[in-house]
């Protein structure tokens, strides 16, 4: 009785979202004004609600009832109360395979467009593999930091938390953990994506002659609340590091995350580097995570990939070249230019680096696109140059 009422619910909340802000706002702020809901009212009306999304553009034409419904049997991996409570049958075969589960459902893989730029996407990407990805929730993964990798496997086994290691100090961890119950955050650990983690591999290519110098300075330019910076300084200790980034508030956070990991030796700025760069020394490394359409991310917010306008590609893209061009005027002859983007287009990422590689004289070292889709993580594009 109660999963119908959640199911109908969620079937109202779906169709009155409008793609302002992020879903998970938009639910926070009705559960707020709506506080009889209790949390396993609100857990089932936010899973029919994401199983909704997570369908993107597959079969237009349904009617919102079965799409919920689809998005609830696809994305499911065992069964559960709510989908045994809306349809006995497709529960009890929810822990099938998914290609499997589509085609009980009536359909094939190929037919499931879930996303439907699959042109654009860079080459290295199986578009179908891609697509379908959406429907299932990324991990959640943390990144152990240098030192700390005894205890925190201890602690993990002690507490019986099931968990992986698919890559050195990134553990995966069920949905829904708190890692900051067992960890001291940013400290031990930092909760962290596995594809971001692999981004760091770029840092291993820069050479002993470049990080021995006495003075290494590195720039973040596009630093948020420090992923990139914390996974760089842990490679890199004795650098000299600047932060900045568009958004102070953003810069706070990084402030106190820092606090948190013991880093106290950096320089922060606040600037638009798409209209200047900052007054800075020449550096040796400059990182850019740049602002993107975030394509890679949207199995973590699906909503973002029904509300999309492919317009915004090309915005990105400028937007990525503005900014690069700007950093660029201070990256010392020889250095490294580390450019990344959380983007599966191609525009945002291969094309971009050809059009660096055509204005400034750069040649690429490494060049990568992380399928993280294969490994229910995020899908990122990294490509180290250095300045000849
Ligand atoms: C992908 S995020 C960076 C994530 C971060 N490196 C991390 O690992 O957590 C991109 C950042 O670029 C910043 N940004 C966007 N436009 C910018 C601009 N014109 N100048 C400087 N920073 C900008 C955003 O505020 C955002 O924090």
């Amino acid at each position: 009785m109660f999963a119908a009422a959640h199911f109908q619910t969620a079937l109202q909340l779906v169709q009155t979202y409008r793609g302002e802000v992020p879903f998970a706002h938009f639910l926070k702020a009705y559960f707020s004004q709506h506080k009889k809901h209790g949390s396993r009212d609100r857990k089932q009306i936010s899973q029919c609600c994401y199983a909704f999304f997570r369908m993107g553009h597959a079969i237009p034409d349904i009617p919102p009832e079965r799409r919920m419904l689809m998005g609830l049997f696809f994305s499911a991996t065992e069964p559960n109360p709510l989908l045994e409570a809306l349809s006995p049958e497709w529960n009890a075969a929810a822990g099938l395979a998914l290609a499997e589960k589509i085609g009980l459902s009536g359909l094939t893989p190929e037919a499931l467009t879930i996303f439907p730029w699959t042109n654009l996407l860079s080459d290295p990407i199986d578009s179908q593999a891609f697509s379908i990805s959406h429907l299932v929730q990324p991990k959640l993964f943390i990144r152990i930091r240098p030192g700390h990798h005894e205890q925190v496997i201890h602690r993990l086994e002690e507490k019986w938390i099931p968990y992986t290691e698919p890559y050195p100090f990134a553990i995966a961890l069920p949905n829904g953990y708190n890692a900051a119950n067992d960890f001291s955050l940013n400290r031990e650990i930092v909760v962290q994506d596995l594809s971001s983690q692999k981004t760091g591999a770029a840092l291993k290519l820069i050479p002993r002659e470049t990080y021995q110098q006495p003075s290494f300075r590195i720039w973040d330019a596009c630093a948020a609340s420090g992923g990139k910076s914390m996974l760089t300084l842990d490679q890199f200790p004795q650098a000299t590091l600047t932060v900045s980034d568009i958004r102070n508030s953003i810069l706070d956070n990084l402030a106190t995350r820092f606090k948190e990991a013991g880093i106290r030796r950096y320089t922060r700025i606040e600037a638009d580097l798409s209209v200047t760069a900052p007054d800075l020394p020449q550096q040796q490394l400059i990182i850019a995570d740049l602002p993107c359409t975030g394509s890679g991310t949207w199995a973590r917010t699906p909503e973002q990939l029904c509300f999309f306008d492919p317009a915004a590609i090309g915005r990105f893209a400028e937007l990525q070249r503005s900014i690069s061009r700007n950093i660029l005027l201070r990256l010392a002859s020889g250095g490294f230019f580390l450019y990344i983007t959380c983007s599966a287009f191609r525009a945002e990422n291969e094309d971009n680096v050809l059009w660096l590689q055509q204005h400034f004289p750069l040649e690429v070292v490494h060049q990568e696109v992380i399928g993280g889709y294969t490994e229910q993580a995020d899908s990122m594009f990294f490509s180290l140059m250095r300045l000849t």
